[in-house]
């Protein structure tokens, strides 16, 4: 179980995210929703344990991000900003390296998580030469490679065309329902994670305005897209 507890990041210009909560039991997908500039990428930093926040914890297992990477680590797969630095190496090397980080990654789930993500014809080529889609598939290989019990994805599917985001949504709800996996990911294409995620959290303005589930919003509104556009636009004429 991941818990988020009051979780919080301001940086000195005063934007980022505050009082943030949340409980993500396995096998549960909840998506991070909000306009740009919200707090999203700020907050899956924390939540990872990469940025120090300021108040409040989050816990994996009961372990805490922040104190106890040696045990939380492990267990979390995390694709959160710019693509690997490692451009001159192959996706194939470039997935090796985990050897090195994490036990129990062998030669044949290298090749199987490359199977995976729809890599198997090009994890020979430099990933400089990767197209954008392709660099993210590498990077979501990477993500799932030690098999963790949370993923943290942001915005994993923005470079990809309209197949390859189905393809990836499919393969990611599937290892959901296989293994338990929990998944945050945030995305401004609330439409292609719609039939996988059984969560909604919306940020506005670094303010974490509510989750609920999708069959809650199902009650009340056709789609989460819609659930998120009303409650962006009330966040507005609230403030206005
Ligand atoms: N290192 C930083 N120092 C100061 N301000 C920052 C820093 N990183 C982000 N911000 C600001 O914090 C706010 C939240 O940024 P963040 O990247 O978390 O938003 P986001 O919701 O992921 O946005 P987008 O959807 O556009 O990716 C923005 O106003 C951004 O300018």
């Amino acid at each position: 179980m991941f818990e988020v507890d009051n979780l919080s990041k301001v940086y000195p210009g005063g934007r980022g995210f505050q009082g943030l909560n949340l409980t993500v039991l396995p096998g549960e997908v909840v998506a991070l929703l909000g306009p740009n500039g919200a707090g999203k990428t700020t907050a899956l930093q924390a939540m990872a344990g990469w940025l120090e926040s300021d108040r409040g914890n989050a816990r994996l297992d009961g372990a805490s991000v922040a104190d106890q990477p040696e045990q939380t680590r492990p267990h979390m797969g995390l694709m959160i900003g710019e693509p690997t630095p490692y451009s001159y190496l192959t996706g194939y090397e470039y997935l090796r390296l985990y050897h090195k980080l994490y036990p129990g990654i062998d030669e044949a789930r290298i090749r199987q998580t490359i199977e995976l993500v729809g890599m198997s014809k090009h994890h020979g080529l430099k990933i400089k030469k990767y197209s954008t889609g392709m660099k993210q598939r590498i990077e979501l290989a990477s993500a799932l490679l030690h098999r963790p019990k949370l993923l943290l994805l942001d915005e994993p599917f923005s470079g990809m065309d309209i197949e390859g985001r189905r393809e990836m949504a499919t393969i990611l709800h599937s290892l959901v329902a296989e293994t338990g996996m929990s998944i945050i990911v945030s995305s401004h294409q609330v439409h292609d994670i719609e039939d996988w995620i059984t969560h909604a959290c919306i940020i506005f303005e670094g303010r974490h305005i509510g989750t609920a589930s999708v069959a809650q919003i199902r009650e009340s509104f056709p789609s989460v897209e819609e659930y998120y556009l009303h409650g962006i636009s009330q966040e507005r004429s609230g403030a206005a």
